[in-house]
């Protein structure tokens, strides 16, 4: 018999989980928030089911209110999420309290009931809004939104998510269905984060574990946070800018295709849903941001908002300046050089310790025209086209310098920096990413393991040497059970090259030495506390060294088997031929060769030379 959950008088929201008889019970008690989210489950009456979901059926239902002074009916809108495992129900239930009264309070977002059970579901009861921006687009022409709109509930929207962000949550599930309209036809956001609630959380539904999200809406880093992540807060970014693109459109991003197909596309080939030309010029750049690989090259949801604000205002202005045209795609990933995004992220200020900002890929530190140096002034602008005089060791005259060119250097630390925790633990790779250092000292670090990012001090943190794309690693030889599964060669670990870097440090490798067919096309992953970079000098011996030439290139093998049958061939050529002279002066080619040197004794050298191929044995 499935899992129930009955509610304990007379603290309403507390529950008993019990799997069928009471010899099997288990208690799961959630304390009450000061506001009281409990909702009798008898005072609820389901009608229709509105639509479904990857987590859960949604259901317009009628709640029955009632005291000695009045007896109340509403419609509401119910979320049944699927079922979950019992650890999962505790831990939902508690960060579901968390949630609500931050809800509550927050203007753009749907307003929330409570909270009860029907047929041992969770059931959220939400306020019933008449429709959706997808309900919308679906009436309209084309299926799509005329511009002013789109800007219009683009503002709404980033402003409810800016305000979700501020309490530390994430929504992870934006999609035109999940934008509601309310009686002003404002936008408001559907979906509570219900994704980064069951983050981490033991589900029974295997879809569910497979996609946190919607797959046509997921960033890159979400299909896999824990290995190919973390979210953050740009993973909403991604979601955003595929809602505003079938806004603009009418096609949902990666339409027809299956969920390994988007998976596919977009985490393995890291393509980008295509963007329509004729926007204005902000809305394009923002949302060619939105689907950077890296979330850390995308805008924040304040870059949005200000686009979208300026774009209205240019609108309002000349309403015919903007017709859409046929769609562009936005580029390839971009690894070589950091987004507009990424560097208007942090902010000089005088007194920063500062150094030149090093090229994405690449971890060299000399040649910098600023090791280290301080900030002492500011000029211009407040974005990175702004200027900052630095005072540099041993130069009298502070330097006059770009600021997107520096980057902040506190504690010894810059973001992008590999770091080592100091104390080892199990629960994740202990080698990640810096993302952020603030003057305070508090850390935010990418780790494989974490769905999240780790935040925390510097002092827990210590410096490693950084991997960047084109080194070779292999397995450190007391690693036995890797992470992630590796190549063998000659009964070792093979050496694969760096592709690519994940955010958490993850590192996408290939391997080049063996033949480019089936598997070897797939990428492997690596943790990099568990590699070591092989080099051509660091290699010991010959036989060493040779081995690596193998690893670097599958055809070096084979062109050494060729030319080894060419220098035999060649060889034996030679032999041959040496074999062959004394045959000559046999009997059989005697004549022959008492001619010629008779004509060599006539001194006839040239005919000489001429008459050999004729001698030659057939
Ligand atoms: N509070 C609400 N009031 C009215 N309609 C709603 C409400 N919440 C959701 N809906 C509508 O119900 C439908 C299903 O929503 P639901 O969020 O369950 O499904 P989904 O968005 O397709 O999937 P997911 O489970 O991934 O969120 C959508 O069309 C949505 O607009």
């Amino acid at each position: 018999m499935a899992n129930q959950l009955i509610s304990k008088q007379p603290t309403p929201f507390e529950f008993v989980i019990y799997e069928g008889d009471a010899d099997n019970m288990r208690t799961v008690v959630v304390t009450p928030n000061e506001t009281n989210p409990w909702i009798d489950p008898s005072s609820l009456k389901l009608r229709h089911r509105i639509g479904r979901g990857l987590f859960g059926d949604i259901w317009l239902a009628t709640h029955h209110r009632s005291a000695q002074d009045y007896d109340e009916y509403h419609e509401v809108a119910i979320k049944m999420l699927n079922l979950m495992k019992e650890d999962g129900v505790k831990a939902f239930l508690d960060r579901f309290a968390n949630i609500l009264p931050k809800c509550r309070a927050m203007k753009g977002v749907c307003w929330l009931h409570g909270i009860s059970v029907i047929d041992g579901k969770i059931s959220i009861v939400m306020k019933f809004y008449e429709g959706s921006v997808g309900d919308k687009m679906a009436r309209s022409k084309g299926g799509k939104l005329l511009l002013p709109d789109v800007l219009r509930y683009g503002i709404n929207l980033a402003q409810a998510i800016l305000e979700f962000h501020s309490h530390e949550n994430l929504v992870l599930n934006l999609k035109p269905s999940n934008f509601l309209l309310d009686e002003n036809d404002q936008a408001i956001l559907g979906d509570f984060g219900v994704p980064y609630l069951l983050l981490g959380l033991p589900l029974s539904n295997s879809d569910m574990s497979l996609t946190l999200g919607s797959p046509n809406y997921m960033a890159p880093e979400q299909w896999e946070p824990e290995v190919r992540g973390p979210v953050s807060w740009e993973s909403d970014t991604w979601g955003y800018g595929c809602s505003i693109l079938e806004m603009l459109t009418g096609d949902q991003p990666w339409c027809g295709r299956s969920v390994q197909q988007i998976y596919r596309s977009v985490v393995i080939n890291q393509e980008k849903p295509q963007i329509p030309g004729g926007l204005p010029p902000e809305i394009e750049n923002v949302l060619s941001g939105c689907f950077e690989f890296d979330f850390r090259n995308r805008p924040l949801m304040t870059d949005i908002l200000q686009a979208f604000k300026s774009s209205q205002d240019a609108i309002m202005n000349d309403e015919t300046a903007f017709t859409m045209r046929g769609k562009t795609n936005s580029g390839r990933p971009n690894q070589h050089c950091y987004s507009e995004w990424f560097l208007s992220k942090d902010s000089l200020q005088e007194g920063d310790t500062v150094r030149s900002r090093k090229a994405p890929i690449s971890s060299k530190l000399e040649n910098m025209l600023v090791p280290e140096g301080k900030v002492v002034g500011l000029e211009g602008s407040d974005g990175q086209d702004g200027y900052v005089l630095v005072k540099v060791h041993g130069i009298h005259d502070p330097l006059r310098m770009r600021k997107s060119t520096l980057e902040r250097v506190t504690h010894g630390f810059t973001a992008g920096d590999w770091v080592r925790l100091r104390e080892e633990q199990n629960q994740h790779s202990p080698v990640g990413i810096l993302h952020s250092i603030h003057r305070d000292g508090t850390v935010a670090v990418g780790f494989i393991g974490l769905e999240t990012l780790w935040k925390g001090q510097h002092s827990e943190l210590q410096m490693v040497k950084p991997y960047h794309v084109g080194q070779f690693v292999r397995l450190k030889a007391n690693v036995f059970s890797p992470r992630f599964e590796w190549e063998q060669k000659r009964g070792t670990w093979a050496t694969g090259k760096i592709i690519h870097i994940y955010p958490n440090g993850c590192l996408a490798v290939n391997f080049p030495g063996r033949f480019p067919f089936g598997k070897n096309h797939e990428r492997f992953l690596a943790d990099p506390a568990e590699v070591e970079v092989v080099s051509f000098s660091s290699c010991q011996g010959v036989l060493k060294k040779y081995h690596h030439l193998e690893d670097i290139h599958w055809a070096v093998r084979p062109l050494l088997v060729a030319l080894g049958l060419f220098t035999a061939m060649k060889v034996g050529l030679l032999v041959g031929k040496k074999i062959a002279k004394p045959k000559m002066t046999s009997e059989k080619y005697q004549g022959s060769i008492t001619a010629t040197d008779d004509q060599l004794t006539d001194g006839n050298a040239g005919k000489s030379q001429h008459s050999f191929p004729l001698l030659w044995p057939k």
